[in-house]
């Protein structure tokens, strides 16, 4: 499987609507990707929390009549026109009842909204996104179909924050996940627990991690950039800098249950054991 990872720099310079069109071009230039992922919140920022309820967007439902937020709607017309598979990052979601999420969107080649995944674990502690917005609480697994290039696969979704919470990832393990994504909207100070984290979550669940940043400043906020790409065995197959750049590798599907049939890690977990005196 073909994965493209777009590292997207997030500056205050560029208008919400300006970058929504540039990330449908750079997207539209993927075609021959199987994959492609954008980092979180990338339309407004992770960290412009000023900004998040006003440039809240309806995630729509066709089967309901319900229409599709601005971001959506861009990106379902890049994803048929690239006729890629798009992770499209998340976007901040309003909902009916006026409670916001952070809010994953996976695009099918045809351009329809096949799932969405809202962040479990909110970044902030008593600030920012922990107070702007609802918690997800869902588990979401994607599958893939096969393409005329190679086998399918189980997309399993995370959202920076989240990347710090194994029990999340073992979950989405259980549930059939070998490709693990994670959009990140990540800070530069504390890169070092990025790339860590990646590949800890990678090698523990011998799974692919396609970990996508954003790069850029805003909200005063450096971004970490180096997206990252590792493999089953924590290898890391490919790394970017600080700028905005695209990421583009090879997956082998098959290495993922080849790996956990020669090295059986997952096997020998023992599960539901307590402390004495626990109850
Ligand atoms: N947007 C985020 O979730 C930031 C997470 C972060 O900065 C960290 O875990 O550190």
């Amino acid at each position: 499987m073909r994965a493209s990872l777009l590292q997207i720099a997030v500056d205050p310079e560029e208008s919400v609507d300006s970058r929504r069109r540039r990330v449908a071009s750079l997207v539209r230039g993927q075609r021959g990707a199987d994959l492609v992922v954008l980092p979180e919140l990338w339309p407004v920022g992770a960290f412009s929390f000023d900004s998040f309820a006003e440039e809240a967007e309806a995630v729509g439902d066709d089967a309901r009549g319900l229409a599709h937020g601005p971001t959506c709607e861009a990106m379902s017309a890049a994803a048929r026109d690239a006729r890629v598979w798009l992770h499209a990052g998340s976007i901040v979601e309003r909902t009916a009842d006026g409670r916001l999420f952070n809010t994953s969107l996976v695009l099918s080649p045809a351009g329809e909204l096949v799932r969405t995944y809202r962040k479990i674990h909110r970044f902030g502690f008593d600030k920012g996104e922990a107070t702007l917005m609802d918690a997800g609480e869902e588990l979401v697994t994607v599958p893939l179909p096969p393409t005329p290039r190679g086998p399918g696969t189980t997309l399993g979704l995370a959202t920076c924050y989240d990347l710090r919470f194994p029990e999340l990832f073992r979950g989405l393990t259980d549930a059939g996940a070998e490709v693990l994504v994670v959009p990140a909207g990540w800070p530069a100070r504390r890169r070092a627990h990025w790339s860590l984290l990646a590949r800890a979550r990678a090698v523990e669940n011998q799974s692919y991690v396609l970990a996508c940043a954003t790069a850029g400043t805003h909200a005063g906020v450096e971004q970490s950039g180096h997206s990252v790409v590792v493999d089953p065995w924590g290898e890391v197959l490919a790394e970017a800098g600080t700028g905005e750049e695209v990421l583009t590798v090879e997956l082998d599907l098959a290495l993922v249950a080849r790996t956990r049939e020669q090295f059986p890690v997952l096997r020998d977990r023992r599960l539901g054991l307590t402390a004495p005196g626990a109850r």
